[in-house]
């Protein structure tokens, strides 16, 4: 991976039309790293705060592809907000690697960060006074980060204003153009933010609890104005939420533990022979690139596993057994146990399997 990568640049115009034009292009399937957009490897952050340190990221990995809108998860101070601030390039890691769109996040100089925060990504906070200027009208909001990219920027002139106008159309808030923030609901306020995080056509977009503040109906339009952003312009979006039944609405939701990716859901829609729909989701172990993973207590705990497990290479799956009889003497069945069990280990298996994710015990 090169330090100090910078994306090509911009095209000198970028309507809505284009925008949609090269959704469309981006839907076109490619080989599958192509296409991946957020990588993160082993992310390390470490907060010292009066000589006591506090290990927020522990090596935490993520792969997030372009066009993906997926829902991050987890209990409070378990890093969330953290992964959402380097991202957006608020913020530094200790130590691993992260890469959005190319940039490098741990080699940025002043110059190329301030850069990456205005023309790669877009913010949107909780608290919808952070998101909007209030002597602004919403669409003068919107034009802002257009204005402030400036002369380098797709857009110029009169025709931010006609973005601007556009972007509110496609978040069903153009009628309120007009409107400064102190005359707007909460969930006009942060269908605007979304417009402003979009408007200099970012790659990606994170969005750290975005509907924390609002009422469960009204966070659910908040929420679909979201999902209509993501599948009409194809913008990649990264959303940190507690809320559940936010989580439930996207097709991935990533769930942090303790500073690290610890399981995933995906979700899909299945018809049935009456042509009834209905929606599928299942729940994955995330299993690091060095072939590490996480056994989760509800499963270790009832068969008594401990300190150590016997692997099994079957056909199709692994079989993970309590390993307390691994020290019984003269056992063969064992011995040849703990040989797949090391082969496993340091990955030397031949005719290991290329990708074990979706072998993964489902735990639904
Ligand atoms: N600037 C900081 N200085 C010291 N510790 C910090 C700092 N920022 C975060 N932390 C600590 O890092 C850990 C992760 O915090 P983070 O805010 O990322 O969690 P979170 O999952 O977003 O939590 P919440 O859902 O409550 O917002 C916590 O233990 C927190 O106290």
């Amino acid at each position: 991976m090169s330090r100090h990568t910078t994306p090509g640049p911009p095209p000198a115009t970028a309507t809505l039309a284009d925008l949609e034009r090269r959704a469309a292009d981006r839907a076109a399937p490619r080989h599958h790293d192509d296409d991946a957009l957020i990588v993160c490897d082993r992310l390390v952050r470490i907060f010292s705060a009066e000589g006591v340190e506090v290990q927020a990221l522990q090596g935490l990995d993520l792969l997030v592809r372009r066009g993906e809108l997926t829902a991050i998860v987890g209990a409070s101070g378990s890093g969330k907000s953290t992964l959402l601030t380097i991202l957006a390039g608020l913020d530094t890691p200790s130590a691993g690697s992260a890469t959005v769109a190319g940039y490098d996040l741990l080699a940025m100089d002043a110059r190329t960060r301030l850069r990456y925060r205005r023309e790669t990504v877009g913010f949107i906070w909780q608290r919808t006074s952070h998101n909007l200027l209030p002597y602004l009208s919403a669409v003068q909001n919107v034009a802002l980060p257009m204005k402030l990219r400036g002369r380098g920027g797709p857009v110029r002139g009169r025709d931010r204003t006609r973005r601007a106008l556009e972007l509110l159309d496609l978040l069903g808030i153009a009628d309120r153009r007009d409107h400064r923030p102190d005359q707007l609901s909460g969930g006009e306020q942060q269908r605007v933010a979304i417009a402003v995080a979009l408007a200099n056509n970012p790659s990606v977009v994170f969005a750290d609890e975005p509907t924390g503040e609002l009422d469960s109906t009204t966070a659910a339009d908040v929420f679909a104005a979201l999902r209509h952003a993501n599948a009409e312009l194809g913008t990649t979006i990264l959303v940190v939420t507690h809320d559940n039944s936010v989580a439930g609405q996207v097709s991935r939701t990533v769930s942090i533990r303790d500073g690290r990716t610890s399981t995933e859901t995906l979700r899909s829609t299945a018809h049935d022979e009456q042509g009834k729909t209905s929606t599928v989701s299942r729940e994955y172990t995330t299993i690091d690139r060095s072939g590490r993973l996480q056994l989760p207590t509800e499963f270790t705990r009832p068969l008594d596993i401990r300190d150590r497990v016997l692997l099994e290479l079957r056909p199709d799956h692994i079989e993970v057994r309590p390993g307390q009889d691994a020290d019984t003497p003269d056992s063969p069945r064992d011995d040849a146990a703990d040989s797949t069990r090391d082969d496993a280990a340091d990955g030397t298996r031949d005719d290991a399997p290329e990708d074990t994710t979706d072998d993964t015990p489902d735990k639904d």
